[in-house]
């Protein structure tokens, strides 16, 4: 099969992870006779440093031609002081709302091999942690306008946020459905004793609900699910959530899992051409130095090669070697644990290569 993919590499401590990813998926496709190409494309920070513009037109076209697009993470201290609409970060929004990625799947699930690395005390983990966040991408207070402007003498700022019932809908849909493929339990949570959005959410997904009859639906506010998380993650299959919700309980998630590193994420629309990233940023702090973990990014390639290439077998592979790895006691430092040989992103890069 010959597919183009779209390379993002990113900022700070990303063409470290994204350049370990490729080599994966070089490998697999030689491995299997297929040709990938790439066609690279600048957003964010290395963006505005190049063109003066975190997501030039160019640059979305490129991803819109590709097949789906692969990306690392943006931002970072450089581009701290820019004003909102010309920030790294800006770039990423437009990318997700330009190819119309409103499902970003981001799953939590522990490998057996880090159970120790978890904060979590060990009666918790041995429940189980293995869910996933189906959080919605492109609605929600991140698309609202927003402003700062002066009234009587002071600075005020305003976000905000709304979403119309056929987003609720289409996304309500991803979350049941990716339900009835697992344990067929979905949690949708709001804060539907506040906000508007919410209870618009809950009158949506009640709808969804009767369609759904198998599915073990509930409700739950966001500050109670963040608490839940860590009290007992088992309860959760999928959880079903707005933007910014997603967002925080996403990074909360995978921390249970020993480390945001290992958590990689689909962000999908009508559409199979996605996007695939790590959940976490660019890891400004410890950029350049060889020690970011690249899984997070392999295993986004994984999802890609899975949701978008239909190459099931070929993503089994890159997992298991994963898994070998882990096997071998090899880890990168965010998730070293005594006992096990700490080694860098390249050398966690050859290391999946090696078991290919
Ligand atoms: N999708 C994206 O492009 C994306 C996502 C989140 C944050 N960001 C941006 O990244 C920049 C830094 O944000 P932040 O510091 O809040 O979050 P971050 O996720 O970059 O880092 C948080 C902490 O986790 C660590 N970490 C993250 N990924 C790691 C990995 N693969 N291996 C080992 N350790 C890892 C970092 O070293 C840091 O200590 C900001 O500009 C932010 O806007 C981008
Ligand atoms: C960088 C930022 C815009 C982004 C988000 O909030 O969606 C990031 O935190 C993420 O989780 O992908
Ligand atoms: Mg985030």
């Amino acid at each position: 099969m010959e597919k183009n993919i779209a390379l993002i590499y990113g900022d700070c401590a990303s063409p470290e992870i994204v350049t370990q990813a490729v080599r994966v998926l070089d490998k697999i496709a030689e491995k299997h006779g297929h040709t990938f190409t790439y066609t690279r494309a600048w957003m964010g920070g290395e963006a505005i440093d190049k063109f003066g513009d975190p997501l030039p037109q160019s640059e979305l076209d490129k991803c819109l031609a590709s097949d789906s697009v692969l990306l690392g993470a943006v931002g970072g201290p450089k581009w701290e002081g820019m004003p909102g609409d010309k920030r790294p970060e800006k770039g990423l929004l437009r990318l997700r709302a330009g190819m119309g990625l409103y499902s970003n799947n981001r799953p939590a699930k522990i490998w057996p091999q880090l159970a120790d690395a978890s904060p979590l005390k060990k009666e918790i983990v041995d429940k189980g942690i293995d869910f996933i966040v189906v959080r919605e991408l492109i609605g929600g207070v991140y698309f609202g306008e927003h402003k700062t402007e002066t009234e009587n003498g002071e600075e005020k700022a305003t976000d905000v946020m709304s979403y119309s019932e056929h987003e609720i809908e289409r996304i309500g849909r991803i979350g049941f459905e990716t339900a009835m493929k697992r344990r067929k339990r979905l949690t949708c949570v709001d804060k539907a004793n506040v906000l508007d959005t919410s209870r618009l959410w809950r009158k949506v997904m009640h709808r969804l609900q009767a369609e759904y009859p198998d599915v073990e639906y509930r409700e739950m506010f966001v500050d109670n699910a963040a608490m839940q998380i860590c009290k007992d993650p088992s309860q959760f299959d999928v959880i079903v959530t707005e933007n910014m919700f997603g967002d925080i309980l996403s990074d909360e998630a995978s921390e249970i899992t020993g480390s945001i590193g290992m958590v990689p994420s689909s962000s999908l629309g009508a559409g199979s051409c996605g996007l695939y990233e790590p959940i976490h940023g660019s890891a400004p702090d410890i950029a350049g130095q060889d020690i970011v973990n690249p899984i997070a990014c392999i295993l986004s390639a994984v999802m890609m090669l899975r949701y978008s290439f239909g190459m099931a077998a070929e993503a089994d592979e890159i997992e298991a070697a994963v898994n070998t790895v882990l096997d071998k006691g090899l880890r990168t430092a965010d998730i070293w644990q005594p006992g096990c040989e700490k080694i860098g992103c390249s050398a966690m890069g050859d290391a999946i290569l090696a078991e290919l």
